[in-house]
């Protein structure tokens, strides 16, 4: 018997496991393991992937496979096994690594679908819908608007009503291409050949022994001023070869992509890369932590090592966070290498999204950049992986798998035995302690490669500001530096630092603030649509007139949005031509480009935004970068917060004079005395580094422990606090006497869309078998979870504590 192994998509929590389908024998030569499959599962048809074939089984009745849905298999037998590893390691199913492994064209879509039960008697309209068919769409039925009752009644919808798999949405574009069939002399022979007044035919000929390469079609009629019949003649006579071939829809606008050349590297760099080479050169595993402050050429050292990669025929990935995955970044990268560049991002649209990947899995681009899901780019000779801001917790995935790209980039560069880099100007805690311990190899960029000094960083504390009757947003040193700066004819960046910060409606006489009737969050105050939404469940309404506890008028609003910002900014400074990129304007495609590209043209004087410009950017007549509110991050129930505020301010501090002219920062804040703004003031990391690995010793955090975090949530508050309260007693009963189990602590926000919320954090140093326990504990709830909508998840080495 040919039997294949397929994981099917279905969430159930218990569900790990294989199912045994027959291939029929159509398939038997096609069929290939991480081959996409439709199987029919119960009632219904799903997908699954392929991932083993044997000859017995222990089951009889065996279903057929129905359908084969790749020509060539989404996932390799490395990604296979990596979807294993992470499932077992983030503790969620194989199915859900491995679409999480896809571009989202991929991953399994259903459709509701009606069947015809054999022996059913049918009402007539049904009979005319179903005439000859075995099933039928749902959506026709209701176009034909036939009563749901007679659906029922004779078909039995509750039963049969089936999930079906739309193959899939990718509208593929093709075109013709047309390339000699024949060597050069050959095709002058024919030339010789051909009658006298077939002066086309051999123009068309001529053509081609001079540019031997394909063409596409329509090209070549245009070029030469021919027509199909033509080619076509020249075709029949096998002298020239037409095909179909895909077409990929290029994003990006590859003539504006300036071409570079490897630079001369400094002193440093040529230390810091040289260590890399070697492992590239001979096939060596090893982790790098590239410690270089902002602007000292780590962009540039990552392309010189992936020229290396590249001309050993091997593959390299690159990650950069997704915010600083700017045009700006891709052209240095589409700069060097050109069209041997894919990029995977979420501003491209799912087609374009799924055109980059193809051009991966079919090997025809040696270089992915992307942001975090690119990791698992399907190349199968990878010489080098590189992180790019390894600090940024965007390369934790925040639903399942829970995991981190970090991790899996150092699982596939072991396999592979090729080295991985990670690069920041202000390393993860986690990171700088494992070199310091060894374990990556530390390499330092100390000094910037246009050999100026950092930028000077101002503190101006916001509290003797306001004393001194100062009320507006703006200290006067920054209002007075951005003056000067514009009469300069010199550029600025100002960070709104908004996370942890929203605008919301509060009344001033009684301080009522409006929350979400579902969640323990106050709504946020969205100006275009004069609404009141809430961020965790999309509740929306109006904003009220009138305070719902007290009755006064007087509601305001509260907060800081960039929008707000930049009014007081062009009334505190009318001359100032302001770029704001927030979510709200780059939301549009291209939009991102184009309000940077109108920055860099100097068509503005101040870009102003949120954390999405504090990364990457390279502008040269930039001198002058502001921070509004440094400290908004440090108040947040996060143990990272201070590590997220040295890093923030230090980024965004390096965009300053990274060029000729020298760079200034001004950092406004309520706590100057905060280690982490004093410390990111003097580029500190070094002491930062001191600092901050104290308080987590004394506090037991990461990098000293690590955490395993369970979420309970349940409609009935006793019902998630009882169901914390048993699971920390499990925990507590097999874990080592060195393990902390904490709880049940209600979440920072404790209701969210109507249930509430308890956690259960475990701290621990060494329990080899703690994913066991947690899968085992997770497992005796099955029942609640499936009957009464109980929710647990789990997050190991969790980033968000929410
Ligand atoms: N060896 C070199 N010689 C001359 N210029 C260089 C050299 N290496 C890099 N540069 C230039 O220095 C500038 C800063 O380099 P790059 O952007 O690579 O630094 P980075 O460390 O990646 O910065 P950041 O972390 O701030 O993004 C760039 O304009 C780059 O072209
Ligand atoms: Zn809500
Ligand atoms: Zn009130």
């Amino acid at each position: 018997m040919n039997i294949a192994k397929v994981i099917v998509d279905v969430q159930a929590r218990s569900i790990n496991q294989t199912f045994d389908y027959l291939i029929p024998d159509r398939f038997l030569d096609v069929l290939q393991n991480g081959m996409r499959v439709i199987v029919p599962f119960g009632p219904r048809k799903i997908m699954g992937y392929v991932v083993g074939r044997v000859s017995e089984s222990a089951y009889d009745e065996l279903k057929e496979i129905i359908d084969i849905l790749d020509l060539t298999p989404a996932l390799t037998e490395e990604l296979l096994e990596l979807g294993k590893w992470l499932a077992d390691e983030t503790l969620s199913l194989y199915i859900t690594t491995y679409q999480a492994m896809l571009p989202q064209v991929l991953k399994s879509q259903y459709k509701k679908e009606l069947v015809r039960l054999t022996d059913a008697k049918l009402a007539d309209d049904l009979e005319v819908l179903f005439a000859g068919r075995d099933y039928v769409p749902y959506e026709e039925l209701n176009n034909r608007q036939i009563r749901y009752s007679h659906v029922q009644k004779a078909i039995q919808v509750g039963d049969i009503m089936i999930n079906y798999l739309v193959k899939s949405k990718i509208t593929k574009k093709y075109t013709t291409i047309v390339k000699p069939n024949k060597d050069a002399y050959l095709l002058e022979e024919a030339i010789q050949d051909l009658a006298k007044n077939a002066a086309k035919q051999r123009e068309i000929l001529t053509f081609f022994i001079e540019n031997p390469e394909a063409i596409e079609q329509t090209k070549l009629l245009k070029n030469l001023q021919t027509t199909q019949q033509t080619i076509k003649k020249l075709v029949d006579k096998g002298l020239l070869v037409s095909t179909r071939m895909e077409v990929f829809r290029n994003p990006y606008d590859d003539d504006q992509v300036v071409k570079t050349t490897a630079l001369k590297l400094t002193e440093q760099q040529e230390q810091a890369i040289s260590p890399i080479k070697r492992k590239i050169a001979e096939n060596q595993h090893d982790v790098f932590l590239l410690h270089g402050v902002t602007g000292s050429g780590k962009t540039e050292i990552y392309l010189q090592a992936i020229q290396d990669v590249i001309e050993k025929g091997q593959e390299a990935i690159v990650l950069v966070p997704e915010i600083s995955l700017t045009p700006q970044m891709v052209h240095r990268f589409k700069g060097r290498f050109g069209s041997n560049v894919a990029v995977l991002h979420s501003a491209l649209s799912s087609g374009e999204k799924y055109d980059e990947w193809r051009k991966v899995q079919r090997k025809e681009v040696q270089v992915v950049v992307g942001a975090r899901s690119a990791v698992f780019a399907p190349f199968e000779n990878i010489g080098i992986i590189i992180i790019d801001e390894e600090h940024e917790t965007s390369y934790k995935q925040e639903d399942q798998p829970r995991y981190h790209a970090r991790d899996v980039a150092i699982y596939r560069g072991e396999k592979h035995q090729c080295p991985v880099i990670l690069g920041s100007a202000t390393p993860a805690l986690e990171s700088y302690a494992r070199a310091q311990k060894g374990v990556y190899q530390l390499a330092t960029l100390t000094k910037r490669t246009n050999n100026k000094g950092m930028p000077d960083v101002q503190i101006v504390d916001m509290r003797k500001e306001l004393h001194a009757g100062n009320r507006t947003m703006f200290s006067r040193r920054l209002k007075k530096q951005i003056e000067q700066c514009i009469a300069k004819k010199e550029q600025v960046v100002l960070l709104l630092n908004r996370r942890g910060y929203s605008t919301f409606v509060m009344c001033r006489e009684c301080g009522h603030v409006k929350e979400c009737p579902h969640c323990d969050i106050a709504l946020t105050y969205h100006k275009n649509s004069n609404q009141l939404k809430c961020h965790y469940c999309s509740y929306e309404e109006s904003v009220p007139l009138h305070c719902p506890e007290c009755n006064s008028d007087l509601i305001r609003y509260f907060g800081t949005g960039t929008q707000r910002v930049e009014e007081a900014l062009t009334q505190l400074i009318p001359e100032a031509r302001v770029v704001r990129m927030d979510v709200d304007t780059t939301r549009r495609k291209g939009a991102h480009e184009k309000l940077l590209k109108q920055f860099a043209n100097q068509e503005a004087d101040i870009l102003l935004g949120t954390q999405m410009i504090a990364k990457g950017l390279d502008f040269e007549n930039v001198t002058l970068v502001g921070v509004l509110t440094a400290d908004s991050m440090l108040h947040l129930p996060d143990f990272r917060s201070s590590e997220k505020t040295f890093q923030l301010l230090t980024q965004v501090s390096g965009r300053a004079g990274r060029h000729e002219l020298p760079g200034e920062v001004i950092v406004q804040t309520y706590t100057p005395d905060h280690y982490s703004i004093e410390l990111a003031s003097t580029y500190d990391y070094a002491q930062f580094y001191r600092t901050e690995m104290n308080t987590r010793k004394t506090f037991q955090y990461p990098p000293y422990v690590f955490l395993a975090l369970l979420t309970v949530s349940h409609r009935n508050q006793v019902k998630a606090v009882q169901t914390t309260q048993k699971i920390v007693q499990l925990l507590l009963n097999h874990v080592n006497d060195k393990t902390v189990v904490l709880g049940p602590t209600p979440s920072p926000v404790t209701r969210m869309k109507d249930r509430y919320r308890y956690q259960c954090m475990v701290k621990y140093k060494q329990e080899p078998q703690l994913r066991n326990l947690i899968r085992k504990i997770v497992q005796q709830f099955d029942d609640d979870v499936r009957k009464d909508d109980l929710l647990i998840t789990v997050d190991m080495q969790p980033y968000q504590l929410m």
